[in-house]
């Protein structure tokens, strides 16, 4: 996916980016007896300041894809591009100076932190790896995502869901990164606080200019604070593009449908709104089908296709192309209204 030629040039671009894995037999061979694919040719750029939320559901490649950007897994096909250099060629030594300007934020606040370690020590650990520690930065991280300096000497469990995502957070900036992926970041949080922490997100955006990969299965998390999207379906990137358009009028079924589940404010338009439920589940990642791979769950492909347009669907794997609106879109059939079925 890309913007204008007036864009800035990205920070990361992910091209073709493939994770499989093996599936193992159990017992002592270990015999590999088939692949998952988790991710199958995906490709996206993150611009300066700006978040691309990735969003699908459970399963679909979001974590892996986040993890093969960080060079966690290896890609087993695929390039991501940070500046001039390529990553995923890079071995673990040359790695780790740039671990630093690339940070991973965890989903789950509880597990993320070392419960045996104060603020002050998991704050200070990357510090202190990277040969920057002061205790008065520390301090200054505290405050800068909202929590009480003289609080350094507590432990994870003296704090709130909240409040230990911001030490995830605090702990993340603690060396100056210019990108963070950020996976699942609030979900994992009650819904009365998910916005504190989305709203300190955006002011560090603002302040500190960086930019964010926001790994999401809830489109109205993402809603307010992403600039571009691209939804995931099965491993692969099925709708692309500037948030605004693709929350205005999305082209990809899949698309329509989780947006179907999105709560608007407005009690009216929410009570007139019908939403899209879709059958059944994700296709198995040992075997995807050949064609699209959203076709069995497609309300579309269902519902509103001649039997000789189907064959499309069917046969041939739709690839992300300029759609009906402003985004990228992989479907043979793409809407350009909400779909309604
Ligand atoms: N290390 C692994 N070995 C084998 N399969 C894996 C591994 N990691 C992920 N998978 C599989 O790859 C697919 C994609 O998983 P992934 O965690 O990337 O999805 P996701 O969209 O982030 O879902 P979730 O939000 O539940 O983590 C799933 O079928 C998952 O079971």
């Amino acid at each position: 996916m890309s913007i204008d030629s007036t864009t800035p040039a990205p920070v990361v671009s992910a091209r073709g980016l493939v994770g499989h894995f093996p599936v193992r037999s159990r017992g002592l061979t270990r015999r590999v007896t088939g692949v998952v694919h988790a991710v199958c040719g995906v490709s996206f750029d993150l611009y300066p300041g700006q978040t691309l939320a990735l969003v699908g559901e459970s399963g679909c490649g979001k974590s892996t894809t986040a993890r093969l950007l960080l060079n966690l897994i290896r890609p087993t096909a695929g390039s991501v591009r940070y500046g001039d250099r390529e990553l995923t060629a890079l071995s673990q030594r040359q790695w780790r100076p740039l671990r630093r300007e690339l940070q991973l934020v965890f989903q789950d606040p509880y597990a993320s932190l070392d419960p045996r370690m104060t603020v002050e020590a998991i704050i200070g650990e990357p510090l202190r790896l990277h040969g920057r520690y002061e205790p008065a930065r520390v301090r200054e991280l505290l405050d800068l995502v909202g929590l009480n300096p003289e609080h350094a000497n507590r432990f994870p469990h003296e704090f709130s869901g909240g409040q230990r995502q911001r030490i995830g957070i605090a702990r993340a900036l603690a060396v100056d990164p210019r990108v963070l992926v950020l996976d699942e970041p609030v979900s994992a949080l009650d819904v009365s606080i998910r916005a504190g922490v989305l709203n300190l997100l955006a002011d560090l955006q603002t302040t500190l200019g960086l930019s964010y990969l926001f790994v999401s299965h809830d489109l109205s998390v993402v809603r307010h604070l992403a600039d571009q999207v691209a939804v995931m379906y099965a491993g692969q990137i099925v709708d692309a593009g500037r948030a605004d358009d693709l929350f205005a009028s999305p082209a990809h079924p899949y698309t329509a449908a989780l947006l179907s589940a999105v709560p608007v404010p407005d009690p009216r338009r929410e009570r007139a709104r019908s939403r899209i439920v879709l059958d059944g589940d994700l296709p198995n990642p040992v075997s995807p089908p050949d064609g699209c791979r959203f076709r069995a769950r497609c309300p579309v492909y269902a519902g509103r296709l001649a039997e000789a347009e189907r064959v499309a669907c069917r046969d041939f794997a739709p690839t992300l192309r300029a759609g009906p609106g402003a985004a990228q879109v992989a479907c043979h059939y793409p809407q350009t209204a909400p779909t309604t079925v």
